[in-house]
């Protein structure tokens, strides 16, 4: 396995397919966010790597299906050891690749990536199945759950290797083996993972993972007829084509796409609580996390306050240098996405809407070498209507949008005005107020009064655009096997 290629001392990835690292005719440059240099080179595969993964994942399935829950959770358990003891090595490779900081890549990504390992090997043991006697006809019926076969799993580039192993730990507990192919953009802690994947004993063909982009590699695994089953997360435009491609073979597909996620705070709410929480609900890993809050309601008698302390605290969330423990925010993924992320902003200025932080780059202190990178500070927007694309869109940056509101029943409405459905957070001391909102509320999960506390045994997904199914706990479990009715006559 190459490490690095001589003549530029890039680090070179390879594909792992059947248990091997094997490189590929073509590579993909992946720049490192916070310098906007070309760092690393990514296997461009295509239809030939994709269906060599799949034929070792088709070879190993039926001795992997066939071992125990208990057999498959003892490796598991062992690759989630592994992570953890490396931890500090992934999480200095994750903030390097994606541009997050060293802190959120060693306190939130790498650890759950452990912990995804650890939960679901677990809870596959705890699962069981219906029976339903029918004496009157001397009949039972019972169901029983099996694998599907060959997964294809494809992740975005926001929470690499967090995502990525949400996936691989489901599918390969449930007794499926699988090919996964991660964001072209942020490769490097799932090329790192395969090497302890081998480590833990995991047997060749379980896991294969395909690097490469989405309309080469990623297209091959969803259009593949021995792929049975998609496991997608990124954005709502992919799913779509994704839909497209994978209807000809009637494909299983779970789909957790993007979000527009509102925060409806009433008068009543505590407010040190809730600034603090929403000012990191809206900009943590620089806003690129599908359940970031980007439209905060706020009830007109508080509104005032509301805002000098949100701009206040907003305006503290440091943006520099990822590797700096400081930082609160590192750099965006990629010049596009910046640039993206700016427009949002001239275009909310061409709207009449006030920008009350985070324009220029001349406000953050960076060193020379990162004066290219692709850093964006925070950013605060008020003035602007419902019905205008800064607030329809998902913008998925550090950017969000204040507005004031009057009755409950608007704050609901307004809430749900848009085409996604991810989440949602309310911030209220009455119970009753926070349970009839909360139930209203088109968003497949709602905090109140707090944000981003993951429970694994619930289901996870979005409601509209924002995705179709739910996985986590038991709904991982019923994705990723499928079930079979029985009946015996005595
Ligand atoms: N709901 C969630 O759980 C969740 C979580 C994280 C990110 N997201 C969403 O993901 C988006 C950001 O991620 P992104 O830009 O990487 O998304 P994306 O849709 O561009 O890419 C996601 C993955 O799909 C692959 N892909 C792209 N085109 C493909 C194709 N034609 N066929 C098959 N695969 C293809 C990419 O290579 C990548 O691996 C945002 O919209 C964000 O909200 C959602
Ligand atoms: N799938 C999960 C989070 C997705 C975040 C998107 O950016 C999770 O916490 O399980």
């Amino acid at each position: 396995m190459s490490k690095t290629s001589g003549e530029h001392s890039l680090l070179v990835l390879e594909n792992y397919i059947g248990g091997k690292f094997v490189s590929c005719r073509s590579y993909i440059d992946s720049y490192d966010p916070s310098t906007g240099e070309v760092y690393c080179k990514v296997p461009d595969s295509g239809k030939e790597e994709v269906d060599a993964a799949v034929a070792a994942a088709e070879e190993a399935f039926p001795e992997w299906s066939a071992r125990s829950p208990e057999q498959r959770a003892k490796i598991l358990h062992k690759l989630a050891d592994l992570i953890e003891a490396n931890l500090e090595e992934f999480a200095q490779a994750e903030s390097k690749d994606q541009g997050k900081t060293i802190t959120a890549a060693r306190t939130v990504d790498i650890p759950r990536a452990a912990y995804n390992f650890r939960f679901f090997s677990t809870s596959m043991l705890h699962h069981t199945t219906d029976c339903s006697p029918m004496d009157h006809m001397g009949c039972l019926n019972y169901t029983v759950r099996c694998p599907v076969g060959v997964a294809g799993l494809i992740s975005p580039w926001n929470l690499p290797l967090y995502l990525l192993t949400w996936k691989i730990a489901p599918a390969i507990a449930a007794g499926n083996t699988v090919v996964a192919k991660p964001s072209e953009m942020t490769s490097v802690t799932a090329w790192m993972l395969c090497k302890l994947i081998q480590q833990a004993g995991v047997p060749p063909g379980v896991v294969n993972i395909v690097f490469g982009s989405g309309p080469r590699a990623g297209d091959a695994l969803v259009s593949h007829p021995e792929v049975p089953l998609i496991s997608f997360t990124g954005s709502t435009a992919t799913a779509q084509r994704i839909t497209e491609r994978s209807a000809p073979y009637c494909k299983k597909l779970s789909l957790e796409l993007g979000g527009k996620n509102p925060a409806i705070i009433f008068a009543d709410a505590d407010l040190d609580q809730c600034i603090e929480t929403t000012v990191r609900s809206s900009f943590l890993n620089q806003g690129e996390i599908c359940l970031c809050t980007s439209r905060i309601y706020v009830e007109r008698s508080i509104y005032s306050e509301f805002l000098e302390r949100f701009v206040a605290a907003a305006k503290k969330w440091k943006t520099g240098v990822p590797s700096d423990p400081s930082s609160k925010n590192g750099a965006l993924i990629s010049k596009e996405h910046l640039e993206k992320v700016r427009s949002y902003i001239a275009l909310a200025k061409s709207e009449g809407g006030i920008i009350h932080c985070g324009e220029g780059l001349d406000q953050l202190d960076l060193p020379e070498r990162n004066k290219s990178g692709y850093f964006m500070p925070t950013t605060v927007i008020t003035g602007i209507s419902d019905s205008s694309r800064v607030m329809q869109e998902e913008i998925f940056g550090p950017v969000t949008c204040i507005s004031p509101f009057d009755t409950e029943d608007e704050a609901v409405a307004r809430g749900n005005g848009v085409r996604y459905g991810l989440s949602a957070t309310v911030w209220s001391k009455d119970v009753g107020k926070v349970h009839r909102v909360a139930q209203r509320l088109q968003a497949g999960l709602v905090w109140t009064n707090c944000w981003l506390v993951r429970d694994l045994n619930l289901p996870f997904g979005g409601m509209k655009n924002s995705g179709v199914g739910r996985e986590g706990g038991k709904d991982s479990y019923h994705f990723f096997t499928e079930v079979k009715s029985i009946t015996i006559k005595h």
